[in-house]
């Protein structure tokens, strides 16, 4: 069957509506994780605020999985903790009908603060689902089987929405070439190798860092710390701010073309200089969505390059692929 689901796109991050035993939410889809977390009913009134909460008392069709626990920490150092169950999940009219579903006893401050989601939908690879004593699959893989296609696909927007679709390429949505990579899911990202990148249309070889996960849950570009010094060094008035978290630039400068490599064919994913800033910072100074890795090893290809294409995860033959739109 084909699915699809269309997230609310809001500045970090790209929200789905999803619909667990009868009660919906908006997830946070995410390729660089594999936990499949809510806002519960368990959690204090505080933390819940705006946010919906999932009450598993509500669902007729829940099931605890007695002992189990999971606890999650990301990339930003925001995290989360609970304990688990299984439910019907439903995406957009794609049903996975045992779901584990990850129930948050414990939030941090951020995700407090995100009115916006109520929990996270991962779609990396379950060898990193956290849920103990066994992982779980992700919502992914509970219907790949079923699926026309096994893949899904991210069309992820600045404004208008985004869509993420399961079990069909949809080709109406893409121009010109699909440029796909193998993956290798070893670290349970959609992981492919990237040694090269642009700034304003020449070409260097990337020393620094090999590979590189495309991540629809990480807002900005993190690539290798050299390659994002090289590129600062041709905005004008361009510094490295630790109370800023990373480069920032007068948002009045001109910001050159930045492009990445998509596997290890040669193609380069573009970004329009013009596309490049993230925010403003105050006081007519702009946060730049390219950043280092702090030296990761793995570069993150998140929403800034993500949203320039359309992409294709291919769960079948683990592959990634990204095509013009
Ligand atoms: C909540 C969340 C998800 C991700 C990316 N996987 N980050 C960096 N933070």
């Amino acid at each position: 069957g084909e699915v699809s689901a269309t997230p609310e796109p809001n500045e970090s991050e790209y929200l789905s509506p999803v619909s667990i035993g009868g009660q919906t939410l908006n997830l946070d889809f995410d390729t660089g994780s594999a936990d499949l977390w809510v806002f519960s009913t368990s959690l204090s009134s505080s933390s819940i605020g705006q946010h919906a909460a999932f009450d598993p008392s509500k669902s007729s069709t829940w099931e605890d999985y007695p002992g189990a626990s999971w606890q999650i920490m990301y990339g930003d150092g925001s995290g989360a903790s609970g304990t688990v169950g299984f439910d019907v999940v439903e995406i957009g009219g794609a049903t996975a009908s045992r779901q584990a579903v990850e129930i948050a006893t414990k939030v941090s401050s951020s995700f407090v603060s995100d009115e916006n989601n109520d929990g996270l939908l991962g779609l990396g690879f379950s060898k990193i689902n956290t849920i103990e004593p066994q992982p779980q699959k992700t919502f992914f893989e509970s219907i790949l089987p079923k699926l026309d296609q096994p893949v899904f696909t991210a069309d992820l927007e600045d404004d208008a929405a985004g869509t993420y679709e399961f079990g069909r390429i949809d080709t109406t949505k893409y121009t010109g070439t699909l440029h796909v990579t193998p993956v290798d899911s070893s670290n349970g990202f959609w992981e492919f190798a990237s040694t090269a990148y642009s700034i304003g249309g020449t070409t260097y070889q990337n020393s620094g860092a090999s590979t590189a996960i495309a991540d629809t849950g990480t807002s900005l570009l993190l690539v290798d710390d050299n390659v994002a010094q090289a590129f600062y060094a041709q905005v004008q008035g361009s510094q490295l701010s630790r109370t800023a978290g990373g480069y920032v630039y007068p948002c009045s400068a001109q910001v050159p073309d930045f492009g990445v490599q998509i596997g290890s064919s040669g193609f380069i994913a573009t970004i329009p200089g013009s596309d490049i800033t993230f925010a403003e910072v105050g006081q007519g100074t702009c946060f730049g969505g390219v950043q280092g890795n702090g030296g990761g090893g793995i570069q993150i290809f998140g929403d800034v390059l993500l949203k320039q294409y359309f992409a294709v995860f291919n769960g079948g033959n683990e592959s990634f692929g990204i095509a013009a739109k």
